[in-house]
């Protein structure tokens, strides 16, 4: 296989990228498309479904080109995506009845406090290890159907199919041939019965939702089927493994023990932790999901998302204008830090807080404001912000599992910022190691496709990720750490204390 490679598709919330990885992992070629998002109401993030198949047909072409080989010696497709996205469309035209309605968006909202309020909370989270929440697909899929014109009695008819984003793609790229997902996927539907393995015919009949429009749910890494002619150079290549981007993270870190915990931030910031056969609970406002599929048995995990992250950095670029890129945030927060020592605090809660709070109520505030304060003191409130958002879940998690975190892995874009890499280390007081190659998610389904066809032949053979770059925590700084964190938790709680009504 020497001479053969995988693909990964990584359809993120800002973008869709191919990538091409070797036998040893290191990725060969990598081509990218930004994906507009829509904003058609406050609170709404939507994206054109037809615009990210179009985009995932153009980066997997580009980038064959851009690493000058030929298209047959693709061994096997990966595909990762954002999760919870959900696309309805037409069984026959292949056609979407209405824009994706991305996970971020809060038009369901209503459906989901009225699921709460007819007291639903605990059994759905028995059933699917989720806290009720517009996040999850299920409310996405009743308020399409419930206006879109025309579309509840259509999917009646059996006319219409739902997927996650993997889903849209696996049925584009085999011309419809198969409608399916993954294990990974299906558990953030808050459809799919974490425990029997199969979609929940009581929460579809409680849902109103039929279950002709649902995928059949396989196992991550396998053959799900084969690219149609028009979809790669007209070959046919096995798209041999699919994973939600958290859990290809998981994948591609190679945290395949229980306890084994990776952060990734992307846009938002997703904690997720190995738990192995076990299917922990959580009495901390934490998830339980399945980490992937394979060989026929599914390997479980908790996670923490937290749904600001990168995109608070994003804010201070296209939002306030106080920075032209991303990358200078490090700098600018580190001479803030010398210049001011006492902190200010950002509540990034643009659109509530998630894990572990899960409060819909509570927007964004600054606490600590003086006539000094800086447009560096700001950059740096925002970048600690991501740190501590990690380590309110962090604690959670250990709560939760009573296990020790002994050292963090982390990766996405914004774990390429030295200040917040060491800020996390000092905060939560063990090691941050980063990979030298952030794009462990690709990797991750890299690897779960690469096992589906035998290019790698079991879990041992992967390759070892790139070098890594580890953080040790400062022990001079503890003592200003306990008092950082205090005040960090005294500004969510003056945060939520101002409802939005
Ligand atoms: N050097 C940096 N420092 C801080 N944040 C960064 C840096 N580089 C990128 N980011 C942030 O990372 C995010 C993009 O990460 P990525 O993993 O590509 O996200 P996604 O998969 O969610 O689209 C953006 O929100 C961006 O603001
Ligand atoms: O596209 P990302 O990397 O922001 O990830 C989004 C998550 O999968 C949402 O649950």
């Amino acid at each position: 296989m020497a001479d053969q490679f995988i693909m990964a598709l990584d359809q993120g919330t800002t973008s869709t990228r191919a990538i091409l990885f070797d036998e040893t992992g290191t990725a060969i070629a990598t081509a990218q498309k930004e994906l507009p998002q829509i904003f058609k109401q406050p609170g709404w993030v939507e994206h054109d479904a037809m615009t990210i198949w179009d985009d995932a047909r153009q980066v997997m072409a580009e980038v064959v080109i851009k690493a000058n080989i030929p298209p047959y010696k693709v061994a096997g497709i990966g595909v990762t995506n954002q999760r919870e996205t959900t696309v309805i469309w037409d069984r026959l035209t292949g056609e979407p009845i209405a824009p994706a309605v991305v996970w971020q968006s809060k038009q369901s909202d209503a459906i989901a406090e009225q699921l709460k309020a007819d007291g639903l909370t605990d059994w759905v989270y028995e059933k699917t290890g989720l806290w009720i929440d517009a996040y999850f697909s299920a409310t996405k899929i009743m308020w399409l159907l419930d206006n879109v014109p025309g579309a509840r009695e259509r999917a009646e008819r059996g006319e219409l199919l739902f997927g996650t984003i993997d889903s849209w793609l696996l049925y584009k790229l085999t011309n419809g041939a198969v409608h399916a997902t993954d294990y990974s996927n299906a558990s953030r539907t808050m459809l799919f019965n974490i425990h029997t393995l199969s979609w929940d015919q009581d929460l579809l009949d409680k849902f109103n939702i039929p279950a002709s429009m649902l995928p059949d749910v396989k196992d991550s890494s396998g053959v799900f089927g084969y690219t149609a002619d028009y979809a790669f150079f007209g070959i046919q290549v096995p798209v041999a493994g699919i994973a939600g981007d958290q859990q290809a993270a998981l994948f591609g870190h190679k945290a395949f023990k229980a306890g084994d915990v990776k952060n990734t931030f992307g846009t938002g910031s997703f904690i997720v932790m190995n738990t192995g056969d076990d299917i922990a609970t959580s009495k901390n406002g934490l998830l339980t999901t399945i980490g992937y599929g394979l060989d026929g048995k599914v390997t479980y995990a908790l996670e923490g998302s937290v749904f600001i992250a990168g995109a608070a950095i994003q804010w201070l670029r296209d939002g306030l204008e106080l920075i032209k890129s991303a990358k200078e945030t490090a700098d600018l927060a580190e001479v803030a830090r010398e210049q001011h020592p006492e902190p200010i605090y950002l509540v990034p809660a643009f659109s509530g807080l998630g894990a572990p709070y899960w409060d819909q109520n509570v927007r964004g505030a600054m606490f600590g404001l003086t006539r000094a304060t800086t447009k560096g003191d700001v950059v740096r409130a925002t970048l600690e912000s991501l740190a501590y958002q990690t380590r309110d879940v962090l604690d959670a998690m250990q709560t939760d599992t009573g296990l020790t975190v002994g050292s963090l892995v982390i990766d996405g874009g914004a774990a390429a910022n030295n200040y917040l890499q060491q800020f996390q280390a000092d905060l939560i007081n063990v090691p941050v190691r980063r990979p030298k190659q952030l794009e462990t998610t690709a990797l991750g389904a890299a690897y779960l496709a690469g096992l589906g066809v035998g290019y790698w032949e079991s879990m041992d053979a992967l390759p070892e990720q790139a070098a890594t770059e580890m953080k040790e925590p400062l022990t001079e700084r503890q003592t200003e750490m306990v008092t950082a964190y205090a005040g960090w938790q005294r500004a969510v709680k003056a945060a939520r204390m101002f409802p939005l009504n």
